[in-house]
């Protein structure tokens, strides 16, 4: 008869699960403190590794990996940000419109490697298990691989920025990307002179983190917890 496995029999030691959290507290998303020293291949390797080790619905594994150390790519997608960002620029007004325009949202060409992470949509065939209803589970699967590559990035010293101002199609055209394939992830990555202690949005005063208390529901929306025990543990929490 199996022996029955008591809480915490799997749980990892303390250091490694302090490693763990303190890679979740401390990843940011780096732009403006990129150094230009080059990433190894064997430390390049273990973050692919670590993205390629996500969960994906169906065991999809919809990512492709595009390492661009091509400069002429980059300011080709350098272009494209620019031609973007001042669209969206054009959305703030006033003091609101300074601040959005003094932010520095992309590390694109001071960074040593872009890394676009795709989903190919067709992978697997047309039906993928656990994909039958909610066909977005893909583009879901392949956000899980670039959080796992974000952390296992900040613990290795190295800083992730994610570059969403973008037009998709054009840097679809820009990368040769087939078809089915979308680029769901544009990221720059280097070594940093520093890992910010709090987001850059938050330091430039543009949004704060909103109170985990007041995400966490009862058992419908907007219901308070019935585990009283639970509430307390959450206002510990935020006060540590
Ligand atoms: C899908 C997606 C897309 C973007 C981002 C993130 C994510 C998840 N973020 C980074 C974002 O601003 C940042 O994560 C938050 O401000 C929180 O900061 P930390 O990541 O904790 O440092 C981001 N930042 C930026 O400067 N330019 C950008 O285009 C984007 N795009």
């Amino acid at each position: 008869m199996a022996e029955e496995s008591g809480r915490g029999d799997h749980a990892f030691p303390q250091a490694q699960r302090e490693g763990l959290y303190r890679a979740i507290h401390e990843r940011r998303d780096v732009r403006a403190q990129f150094l230009p020293d080059p990433i190894p291949p064997e430390v390049l390797a273990r973050l692919l590794e670590a993205a390629h080790h996500a969960p994906s619905v169906g065991f999809m594994q919809p990512w492709d990996f595009l390492v661009i150390d091509s400069l002429a790519v980059r300011e080709r997608v350098h272009g494209i940000f620019q031609r973007e960002n001042a669209k969206a620029a054009e959305h703030y007004s006033g003091d609101r419109g300074e601040t959005y325009r003094r932010l520095k949202l992309e590390g694109i060409l001071e960074s040593p490697i872009n890394l676009c992470i795709t989903c190919d949509r067709a992978r697997g065939g047309e039906h993928v298990l656990g994909r039958n209803s909610i066909v977005e589970t893909d583009l879901f699967s392949t956000c899980l691989a670039v959080q796992n590559l974000w952390l296992a990035a900040r613990a290795e010293g190295i800083g992730v920025g994610w570059v969403s101002i973008l037009d998709q199609d054009e840097l679809a055209e820009v990368l040769g990307l087939p078809e089915q394939v979308y680029p769901l992830a544009y990221l720059c990555l280097g070594y940093v002179s520093e890992f910010l202690e709090q987001p850059e949005l938050a330091r430039s005063g543009w949004r704060q983190r909103l109170p985990l208390a007041e995400l966490v529901h009862g058992s419908g929306w907007g219901e308070p917890l019935a585990d009283e025990a639970l509430h307390e543990a959450l206002a510990e929490v935020a006060r540590s």
